[in-house]
């Protein structure tokens, strides 16, 4: 039994207390079928949320199988499952491969007999088996709702809350849909409550919750509604909430609520009588031997997977959704391959010798003048181009490292939240990308300092080169990776992580010399900096001399720029745990 009992929801609006819903006091009893209805704005939504634990109760309480949720704490993961508006399956994968994921993401099954038993018996009880192998992509709106609806079935929730499920689908869609629902009600003593627009098919719910301004207008029989607002017709029951305020309709339902309540329970009296719904009496723990023959997996509560099989999963639908995106690894090869030509383009200049000041006096003051001048000339030359290519190494992969991470999570932030509602490990998502994401720095940073090397060897120590340009890619990726957890969407995200880039190079001081007083302020939070002024402090020594020969800007020690680079990633990471953690359901 689900019970609500004078639930507020109450927020803050210009500084009053705007309760969107206002005292809702319901009984839903085990294998129940009950349509949420109400004029657009009318709080269904938030309702649901409200029973899902989303939007905590301001007052009131909400008790399931007597447990007070408001003192006892919220539901465990697999007790619920939450069908939202939008889509919670990936494009690139197909029907099976989701519901797959979905299972090992929430269910912690015992060998892969069971995870198959389980994938086959949701894909039955949803009437997706035939088509197992489409990619979501190419599904119907019907079939994607189905698909929603099966990816929370794996756990087998005893409460499934479905918001809008039906909206958008044609009539024959919508009736199917919602002859499911009716059908997943009457298994095991499911309760399956359903917000929808429509009133057409009532007759299949058990009961219907009309809602006016948050406040419980109606909540019976579907065959009463008519007679309840003295109306001919169900079309005409939003029409009429609007003739009087809801506080009215509140307080007539009061009044009336227990004689329908009756009129509940005595149908589904009769249903039960007549075999047509089946609300087992017995817990799971007194299920007999034979019953778990029969569902193995269902006898036995279901557990939350473990940290890595969480990690695992999610890691290896990120390299199937990376692979099956052709434009996205064609992108991600094309800048691997190419930024480091751009580079090489430059390489010759740095290439030329830099002559030393003969220690003989000059005869003639004339000659050494002249040989000073040549010595300034190539210094200058070759100074310029090692600082500048170091600095192009630097800014690519700085740009790589916002391309890599910067919709990372903000792009998938609505399935995120929703898996988490499912008991998904925010540390283990975070893991996943961080694993994900080292493999994209390791191969775009190595590859760049190879390659450069091997058409203009770096003139001094490469490997501290090399540290230095993982470093800088890490800590972009790193710091954007924390951008993409903390935005609301990927637009936000992707355009601070451009501006973050498009900053560095003006305010590294590799080019032009910032003013001493702004310097101080910014160069601390200027990755490229660090990286560039490390990698040229690993120049050997005529080569370094040549740089800071050009170059206006005082340099710091590798060491100091290991350090500060290592902070600038954890930084990143520390933000991208908030906002990962942080609740950003919308
Ligand atoms: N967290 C919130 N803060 C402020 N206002 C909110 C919040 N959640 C919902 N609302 C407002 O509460 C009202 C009810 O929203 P809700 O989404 O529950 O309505 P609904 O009945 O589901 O609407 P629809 O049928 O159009 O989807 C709306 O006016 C909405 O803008």
């Amino acid at each position: 039994m689900l019970e609500l009992k004078d639930v507020c929801f109450t927020i803050q609006k210009d500084g009053e207390s705007v309760n969107l819903i206002d005292s809702a006091s319901i009984q839903i009893p085990r294998g129940h079928f009950m349509a949420i209805v109400g004029p657009s704005g009318c709080g269904k939504t938030t309702l649901l949320k409200t029973i899902a634990g989303l939007n905590p109760e301001s007052d009131g309480a909400l008790f399931w199988e007597g447990r007070n949720l408001s003192e006892e704490g919220d539901f465990e993961p697999a007790e619920i499952g939450y069908v939202p508006q939008f889509s919670i399956a990936y494009d690139p994968l197909t029907v099976d491969e989701s519901i797959e994921a979905a299972t090992r993401l929430r269910v912690r099954t015992r060998d892969a007999e069971d995870l198959d038993h389980r994938i086959d018996r949701v894909l039955e009880e949803t009437g997706l088996t035939a088509i197992a192998d489409r990619h979501v992509k190419v599904l119907s709106g019907g079939q994607k709702r189905r698909l929603g609806l099966a990816m929370e079935l794996v756990s087998d929730p005893k409460l499934l809350l479905c918001d809008e499920v039906t909206s958008g689908l044609d009539p024959r869609s919508e009736r199917e849909i919602v002859r499911l629902l009716h059908d997943l009600s009457r298994r095991d003593g499911r309760i399956v409550l359903s917000v929808t627009h429509s009133l057409a098919h009532l007759e299949l719910y058990d009961s219907i919750l009309v809602l006016h301004e948050g406040r419980v207008a109606y909540h019976g029989p579907p065959d009463l509604v008519t007679h309840y607002f003295s109306v001919h017709d169900t079309e005409e029951v939003y029409p009429k909430l609007a003739t009087q305020p809801s506080e009215r309709w509140q307080g007539s339902w009061l009044k009336h609520q227990e004689a329908y309540y009756g009129k509940l329970e005595r149908s589904r009296q009769r249903a039960i009588d007549a075999g047509t719904l089946h609300v087992p009496e017995k817990h799971e723990e007194e299920v007999s031997d034979e019953d778990q023959e029969e569902k193995p997996e269902q006898a036995a509560s279901v557990k939350a997977p473990g940290f890595f099989t969480q990690l695992g999963t999610l890691l290896s639908r990120r390299w199937r959704i990376f692979f099956r995106d052709k434009g996205q690894v064609f992108l991600q090869l094309a800048i691997i391959l190419c930024f480091p030509i751009l580079v090489t383009l430059f390489s010759d200049k740095a290439e030329g010798p830099i002559a030393s000041l003969s220690d003989a006096k000059q005869d003639n003051i004339l000659e050494e003048i002249q040989e000073r001048q040549m010595v300034r000339q190539e210094q200058v030359k070759v100074g310029s181009a090692v600082s500048g290519i170091i600095m192009f190494q630097v800014i690519l992969l700085s740009l790589m490292g916002s391309n890599n991470s910067a919709r990372e999570i903000a792009g998938e932030r609505q399935i995120f939240e929703k898996e988490k509602f499912g008991g998904l490990r925010p540390s283990a998502y975070l893991a996943s990308k961080l694993a994900f994401l080292a493999c994209l720095v390791l191969a775009q940073s190595i590859w760049m300092g190879v390659f450069v090397n091997f058409f203009g060897v770096f003139r001094g120590e490469f490997p501290q080169h090399l540290l230095f340009l993982l470093l800088i890619n890490g800590a972009m990726t790193a710091i954007c990776l924390g951008i993409s957890a903390l935005m609301r969407t990927a637009e936000q995200a992707s355009l601070l992580s451009i501006y973050l880039v498009g900053f560095q190079l003006p305010l590294s001081g590799a080019v032009l010399a910032l003013p001493e007083h702004i310097e101080k302020f910014t160069r601390p939070f200027i990755s490229a900096y660090w990286a560039w002024s490390g990698s040229v402090d690993a120049l050997e020594s005529k080569v370094l001399y040549a740089v800071k020969s050009v170059i206006d800007t005082s340099l710091t020690p590798q060491n100091v720029c290991l350090y500060t680079l290592l902070f600038h990633i954890g930084v990143g990471l520390i933000a991208a745990w908030i906002g990962a953690r942080r609740h950003q359901w919308d």
